[in-house]
Order: structure tokens, then sequence, then C-alpha cells
């Protein structure tokens, strides 16, 4: 391997430079912001994310889609999900065809309800086979990967050659990188703990006490389960770094935005006023709207991931949040 294209400046897609470019690929990195691309270049930062991370020689940046994936063997989607399907389907005519592509993105998608690899699939057909598509995700926040602390992810992909080409991609002493087989166990995981984490925030926030986040984070990674298992995943991977090592650094780090948002939800301010406030994404938001829809449609109950959407978008308070879900019908602690 030894071009590579990052789709995506944002803090992950600039951590991700700092990882590959000290591997000493050749880099370029895709940014729609004009100063991104003047600073990567000129400067070696990034003058929108991560403003103290100094950038390797070997990583450029442009803001030509067609420039960035030009002779590239590996295309690493840094986007939010959100986006994801409009730059991928932008990307796709310059494609070759045969290209690694790997997601990084944690979310559902609304309304189609895929995961960002299911998006690729999608986006890329008669262009790139599944066979191509992967993921990298884990506990993983880009301030830490940025700065060289000791990280662990997982890659999975639709066939394993491909999941162990991306591990030997990007593992290096400080970014660890397991192999796991289950695709859409990872991806679930990885989008659902961040509803979690808003929850987690909501309960810093309102000072409900550690009691209350342990109990959410433990029910909240049987609900996660209960979505996997409804799809076919492997509950072993809910154990793993994808389930609960993402969910504990999400609902626990100083660094989640996720939290952050649930956490100023719990002082009381509205949903707008802090995202507003935001240059960066809390895809929790967007994918608390998506597995409600995914709950009623499949008629899976999950009680956190409902009550997180009453607080963002139907106003409740957190105080009534919580007596919604403590005063629910008694229960066997099921495990899924
Ligand atoms: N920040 C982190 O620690 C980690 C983030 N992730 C995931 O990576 C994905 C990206 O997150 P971050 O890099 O943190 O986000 P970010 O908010 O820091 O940056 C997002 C980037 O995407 C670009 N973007 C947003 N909407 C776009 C659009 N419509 N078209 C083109 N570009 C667009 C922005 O310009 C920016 O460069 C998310 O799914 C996130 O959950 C995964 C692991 C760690
Ligand atoms: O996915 C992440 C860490 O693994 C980042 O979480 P936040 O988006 O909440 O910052």
């Amino acid at each position: 391997m030894k071009n590579i294209s990052i789709i995506g400046a944002g803090s992950f897609g600039t951590a991700l430079g700092v990882v590959l470019g000290s591997k000493e690929y050749t880099v370029t990195i895709w940014a729609r912001e004009k100063e991104v691309v003047e600073g990567i270049n000129n400067k070696k930062f990034n003058p929108a994310y991560l403003k103290d991370v100094g950038l390797p020689h070997s990583v450029k940046a442009t803001n030509s889609l067609e420039e960035a994936v030009k002779s590239s063997e590996m295309i690493v989607f840094a986007t939010p999900t959100h986006a994801l399907r409009e730059v991928a389907a932008k990307v796709k005519p310059f494609l070759n065809g045969k290209e690694i592509i790997v997601s990084i993105a944690k979310g559902i998608e609304k309304d189609t309800l895929m995961t960002p690899s299911q998006i690729l699939v999608d986006v890329l057909e008669g262009t790139v086979l599944e066979d191509q598509i992967g993921v990298l995700t884990g506990p993983s926040h880009a301030e830490e990967v940025a700065t060289l602390k000791p990280t662990t992810v997982v890659s999975a992909a639709y066939s394993k050659r491909v999941a162990r080409i991306i591990q030997e991609t990007f593992m290096t002493a400080r970014f660890r990188v397991y192999l796991n087989n289950d695709i859409i166990g990872v991806e679930i995981g990885g989008a659902l703990k961040n509803i979690m984490a808003i929850a987690a925030g909501i309960v810093d926030g309102a000072e409900f006490g550690d009691n209350a986040k342990a109990a959410l984070m433990t029910r909240g990674l049987h609900e996660m389960k209960r979505m996997g298992a409804v799809l076919g995943a492997s509950m072993d991977t809910f154990s793993g770094l994808t389930g609960m090592g993402d969910l504990i650094v999400t609902c626990t780090s100083k660094h989640s935005r996720n939290r952050f948002v649930g956490f100023h939800i719990g002082q009381g301010k509205k949903l707008d006023e802090i995202t507003s406030g935001m240059n960066m994404v809390a895809e929790g938001v967007k994918t608390t709207e998506s597995v409600c829809q995914w709950s009623q449609k499949n008629n899976v109950e999950m009680p956190i991931t409902n009550a997180v959407y009453k607080v963002l978008f139907e106003n409740i308070s957190p105080v009534q949040m919580v007596e919604e879900l403590m005063t629910r019908n008694p229960k066997e602690e099921k495990m899924i």
C-alpha cells in the first residue's frame, strides 16, 4: 500500500492522517474547506480541527475529489454518516474499481436505516464490489489518536482479505488493530453507543449520580445487543472493543461530543443552543432518530433510545426521562 486517500478533514480524518502519515504512505486528504487545504499543505496543520496537531510531511490536502482519489489504493471515508451517501456518490466517477474502501463513520442513516458500510455498498454498486468494503471502528477519540496515545480499534469487512489489509495498513505501535468478522455487530455497537453517551451526559449534567450512570451503561449495552440480535450480529461482539469498549470511552471521556451534548441538556440547555455552538458532529443526535424509526418498524423495545429521543426532540425534561425509565413495568434482568 503506497497511496491512501482520506475523504473528510474533520477530527478523525485528521487523526488518521497522523497515523497513516507516520507509516510514510502518501496520504491525500480531501477537505471541502479551502483554508483547511491551505493549512495542511503550507503549514502542516488543520486550522479547523485538532489545531494543535502537526501533520507528517507525507500528508497533503486538496479540494478536488478527483485529485484526492486519483491513483489511490485505499479510500478512507471520514465524513459523518449523514454526508456519506452524497460524498461517496461524488467520489464514484473517479474510482478505477480496484480500491479498498473503508468507512470510519458511526451512525445509522435516517429512513434507509443503513449502516455506513451498507451505504457504501449501495452507492458504489457497479464500480466496487461489496468484498472491497470494510470499516475501522472502536474506542478511539481523535484527540488521543492524533497525539499517539495507545489506542485499540477493530477492522471488519465483507471479506476476510480486506479486513486483513485494513488491519495491516493502519497498525502501528500506538494504534493496534484487531480483526472481527462481524461487520454488522461492530457497526451497530459504534452507532448505538453514541445514543447511550448522550444519555450518560444527561445523567452527569443533571447530577443523577454514579448508580444511574452504571445502570444506564449496562442497560444501554443490552439495548445495543437487542438491535444487533435482530440484525444477525454476534452477541460476543458487544463484549468487545466496538461494543463495551466504545461505550465505556464515549460515556466517560472528556473528549466525547455526544456526552457533551447530553451534559448540557442535563444542565437545562436546549439542543439547538448546544449544537449551534459546536463545529463538530455529535452523531448520536441523528442516530437516535434513526434507531427510534428502526425500533418502531421492527417492534423492538428500546427504552433508553426512546427516552433520549423524547428529551432531544419532544422537550421532556431529564427528570421526566428518569421517571419514565424507572417506573416501567417490573421485569427480569434479561441480558438482551
Ligand atoms: N472524532 C472522533 O473521535 C471519532 C469520530 N468517529 C466518527 O467519524 C465520523 C466523522 O467524525 P469527526 O471527524 O469527528 O467529525 P467532525 O465534525 O470533526 O468533522 C466532520 C468532517 O466532515 C465534513 N463534512 C460534514 N458534512 C459534510 C458534507 N455534507 N459534505 C462533505 N463534507 C462534510 C466536515 O467539513 C468535516 O471535515 C463520525 O461518524 C464520527 O462518529 C469515529 C471515531 C472517532
Ligand atoms: O467515537 C468516538 C470515540 O470512539 C467519538 O465519540 P464522540 O463522537 O462522542 O466524540
